[in-house]
């Protein structure tokens, strides 16, 4: 059986010293950090990631103001508020919950948030920012997995890693950054031809697809390290129940690591959120006061 990765211990440990970031900040500059979430409509799934959202900074000293907009907010309507916020000194972070509506346009409004204010790393400032290696702010997700690889692996350089899904929130951003890590990086996807033998090759195996339990223990190379990225809601046995795109119950005996679901790489988006919140607020506070000494960490 490998090691699991525990995601509630390791973000916990990320708030913490979250928390003293934010402490520190207010003691050398007597700056509140705030942070804006912005929810529209009423999906339940993003109300829960919502709360825990507030619920964390709060945790972490960050205060949160919450925008609950209904599911029929306009478009202008939508980009006003971020336009505000992009200009309210108290905000030093804003996120939009995703997924919005379908009549409103996801990328336009990614791209009215001010991108040294987008702890989400969405905006494409930021993600071109990554794409070249340079400071940014980067997404949630694929942060806390390079914080669990770190943990589980130490250095990375020269390691195989494969990235199972690309999209611009996680499969994407998740390959740039394992390529930062000296990583050789395959990302796999619908189209790849023997999907099966390509994640065997890899060392790292991180599985971004939303398809229930797709990777099986003959897709694992022994040893393995692997980071479950999906969450997907199944029924079985007549009951709810959440599973990842790994089969872990097949797999963990295989691999030499594996995050779990739930409790591997979810909780860790939480805390690396309030990561960025606290990066977000030093550049911007080191822009208005660069003779002030803002620590880094
Ligand atoms: N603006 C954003 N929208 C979305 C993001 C994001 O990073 N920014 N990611 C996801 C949703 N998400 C955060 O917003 C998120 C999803 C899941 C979890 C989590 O902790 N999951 C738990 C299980 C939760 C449950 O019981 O339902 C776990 O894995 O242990 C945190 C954050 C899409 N939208
Ligand atoms: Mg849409």
């Amino acid at each position: 059986m490998g090691h699991i990765i525990n995601g509630k211990q390791l973000s916990a440990e990320v708030l913490q010293q979250v928390a003293a970031d934010v402490a520190a900040l207010k003691a050398e500059l007597g700056v509140t950090l705030g942070l804006a979430v912005v929810l529209v409509g009423d999906d339940p799934a993003s109300q829960v990631y919502v709360r825990n959202k507030v619920r964390q900074a709060g945790e972490a000293g960050i205060r949160s103001i919450e925008h609950r907009l209904p599911a029929d907010t306009s478009q202008a309507t939508l980009n006003a508020l971020v336009d505000s916020l992009n200009h309210d000194p108290k905000v030093h972070g804003i996120l939009v919950q995703l997924p919005l509506p379908d009549h409103l346009d996801e990328d336009d409004i990614i791209a009215a948030i001010n991108p040294d204010k987008d702890v989400d790393g969405f905006h494409p400032l930021n993600v071109g920012a990554l794409a070249a290696a340079q400071p940014g702010l980067v997404p949630c997700t694929p942060l806390g997995c390079m914080i669990m690889l770190q943990q589980a692996h130490g250095n990375l350089s020269g390691k195989h890693a494969v990235v199972i899904g690309r999209s611009n929130i996680v499969g994407k951003p998740m390959a740039a950054l394992l390529l930062q890590a000296s990583c050789t990086v395959t990302i796999a996807h619908s189209r790849t031809r023997d999907i099966a033998a390509v994640c065997r090759d890899a060392d790292i195996l991180v599985a971004a697809v939303g398809r229930p339990e797709l990777v099986k223990a003959d897709w694992i190379k022994p040893g393995a390290t692997v980071i479950d990225v999906g969450i997907n809601a199944i029924e079985r046995d007549g009951k709810r129940k959440l599973v990842g795109d790994v089969d872990f119950v097949d797999v963990a005996p295989v691999a030499g690591a594996i995050t779990p679901v739930p409790g591997g790489v979810g909780p860790m988006t939480i805390a690396c959120l309030m990561k960025n919140t606290v990066t977000a607020a030093r550049k911007q506070l080191s822009d208005i006061q660069p003779a002030v000494a803002v620590g880094q960490s």
